[in-house]
């Protein structure tokens, strides 16, 4: 299974981690983080009156949909989204299958007055901390992923200061996620087993989360505006990335999903 060879590929990074990789970003720019004003994602979820509530995310390729833009220059990329009207970024790190790197935090940071969200396979606490000192402000915690764990990781990330977004897929996993007191949780619209996308995954689950006054963020599989307008009632907000980075204009193609 896919996953199963993500979450090997994150295990051998994760070990290989030290103290002077985790504070590699010391001497670049953004290290200013430290001390900066932060960026709440639940705040920017929740607060947006006029405009749904979109996390647009910096993906340059992935295993369902292979090449999907290159980020050559992620500044111009990250300005040109935000001018599109999101609320936050979403930045994928992962390196061996979806192209991405964990330096394009840095690389935004300072420009960037949105929370950005590193969107990684999360496994060991190190990279827990490398994602706060990427400068950072939320970390994705898949409950697929940690399983048993992932009460412990959650307070690992509020501890570091990041906000967790606890990803689920199923019943038991939006169980899971609740009893850890998360108060961002995605619905993940596409099944990691097969990869397939279903919008119908949140219409089920959110109601199970809003039950506890939790915020809801559909992920995945969000490909046109009517899509937001099917889940409208069901989510707070939307990680939208393949459909955004493989448009020929990524901005035009977030503004439909923003005021749709
Ligand atoms: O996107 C994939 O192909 C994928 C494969 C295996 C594990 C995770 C995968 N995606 C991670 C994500 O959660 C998405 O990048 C994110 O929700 C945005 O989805 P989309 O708008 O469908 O690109």
């Amino acid at each position: 299974m896919i996953l199963d060879q993500i979450v090997q590929a994150s295990t051998i990074r994760a070990e290989a981690l030290t103290p002077g990789h985790m504070s590699r970003f010391a001497d670049s720019r953004s290290m200013a983080h430290i001390g900066r004003e932060r960026f709440s994602l639940l705040k920017a979820i929740t607060g947006a009156v006029d405009r749904n509530s979109i996390i647009a995310e910096m993906k340059p390729a992935s295993p369902s949909k292979g090449h999907l833009r290159a980020i050559t220059d992620p500044v111009a990329v990250s300005q040109d989204l935000i001018g599109g009207g999101c609320c936050a970024l979403s930045v994928i790190t992962e390196p061996a299958f979806f192209h991405g790197s964990i330096t394009t935090i840095p690389a935004i940071r300072d420009e960037t007055k949105v929370p950005i969200l590193r969107k990684d396979f999360i496994v060991d606490k190190k990279q827990i901390e490398e994602t706060r000192n990427a400068g950072a402000d939320a970390v994705l915690l898949i409950t697929a992923v940690l399983g048993d764990q992932l009460g412990e990781f959650v307070d690992a990330a509020r501890k570091a200061g990041l906000e967790p977004l606890v990803e689920v897929h199923d019943r038991q996993e939006v169980r899971t996620a609740l009893d850890t007191g998360a108060d961002l949780i995605g619905i993940n619209n596409r099944n990691l087993k097969n990869l397939k996308t279903d919008l119908s995954t949140t219409i089920r689950l959110a109601p199970m989360i809003k039950r506890a006054d939790r915020t809801v963020i559909a992920e995945s599989g969000v490909t046109w505006p009517c899509d937001i307008r099917t889940l409208r009632s069901y989510a707070n907000g939307y990680l939208i990335g393949s459909s955004i980075m493989a448009a020929e204009n990524p901005r035009r193609r977030l503004e439909g999903f923003v005021y749709a």
